[in-house]
């Protein structure tokens, strides 16, 4: 049976007030449970689609569908910035969309417990934001994320600020919960290889106007793990990823 797309785009153009075109007709379905990366040079309109599928802003023209109706539907979306509340340690951090929510407290503390268990952070539970490593902010801010059980998840450059290592630790872990989970992931990154490890799909925007301009599909297996990083599957796709990338700056350059 032929699902709808969990998300679909349809010829979305965004002009902010200022006259910058940041897409133009742009078109996109997502499928149910699929991740997909974008990349694509600085200023070619990631954030922008990001959050106009978060529905913080308006299209200049163009529709969203859904696959699932407004009641079903749950988005959740992470930033580079961890954004924690300072005075507020792990626990009441990730209970904080909870509580705003209105959840009843007694489903609060279980949906929060089950968590910070799922990402790893029962054992600081109780530190600040400034007793923790900015992987381990990271962490938390997913935890928030997650803890309001979303069938959508936005990434914006999550990882953006961290080193390899820790970065490439968190990549796995990401893909391991996705694996559990299958949220339809949108991941907006500038790293080809963070991009090629996690996702089904690799969508390569040109800018000015910003649009997709490679549609390439990561048919590697899941799950995922270092085997595959340092496999010669791998690298050929981010070789693709990279010359995708190089053609839509060259033309973006010459228009
Ligand atoms: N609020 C705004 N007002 C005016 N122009 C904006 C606004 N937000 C973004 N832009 C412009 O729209 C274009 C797309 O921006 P956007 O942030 O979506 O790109 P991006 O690909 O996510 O960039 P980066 O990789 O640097 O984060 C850029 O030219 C940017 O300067």
């Amino acid at each position: 049976m032929n699902h709808p797309p969990a998300i679909k785009l349809s010829h979305i153009s965004k002009i902010y007030a200022n006259g910058t075109v940041a897409l133009k007709d742009l078109n996109l379905a997502i499928p149910e449970a699929q991740f997909v990366s974008l990349v694509g040079s600085s200023g070619c309109g990631k954030s922008t689609v990001l959050r106009l599928i978060a529905g913080l802003g308006q299209m200049s023209s163009g529709t969203i569908d859904w696959g699932l109706p407004a009641q079903a539907r749950k988005l959740a979306f992470v930033f580079q910035d961890a954004a924690l509340m300072p005075w507020a340690n792990v626990k009441e951090n990730v209970r904080l969309p909870l509580k705003l929510a209105k959840v009843a407290v007694k489903d609060a503390e279980s949906l929060v417990e089950k968590t910070l268990a799922l990402v790893g952070l029962e054992k600081c539970q109780h530190s600040y934001p400034r007793e923790l490593s900015g992987g381990m902010k990271m962490r938390v801010s997913i935890a928030r994320a997650l803890v309001t059980q979303p069938n959508i998840l936005l990434m914006d450059e999550p990882f953006g600020a961290l080193d390899e290592i820790t970065r490439s630790k968190l990549n796995s872990d990401l893909l391991d919960l996705w694996d559990q989970q299958r949220w339809t992931v949108v991941f907006v990154t500038h790293n080809i290889y963070e991009a090629v490890y996690l996702s089904n799909r690799v969508l390569v925007m040109g800018t000015n106007p910003g649009r997709v301009v490679a549609d390439i599909e990561i048919a590697a297996p899941y799950p995922r793990n270092d085997s595959f990083r340092t496999s010669s599957v791998y690298m050929e796709y981010c070789r693709e990823v990279s010359q995708a990338l190089a053609i839509a700056m060259d033309y973006s350059n010459s228009i």
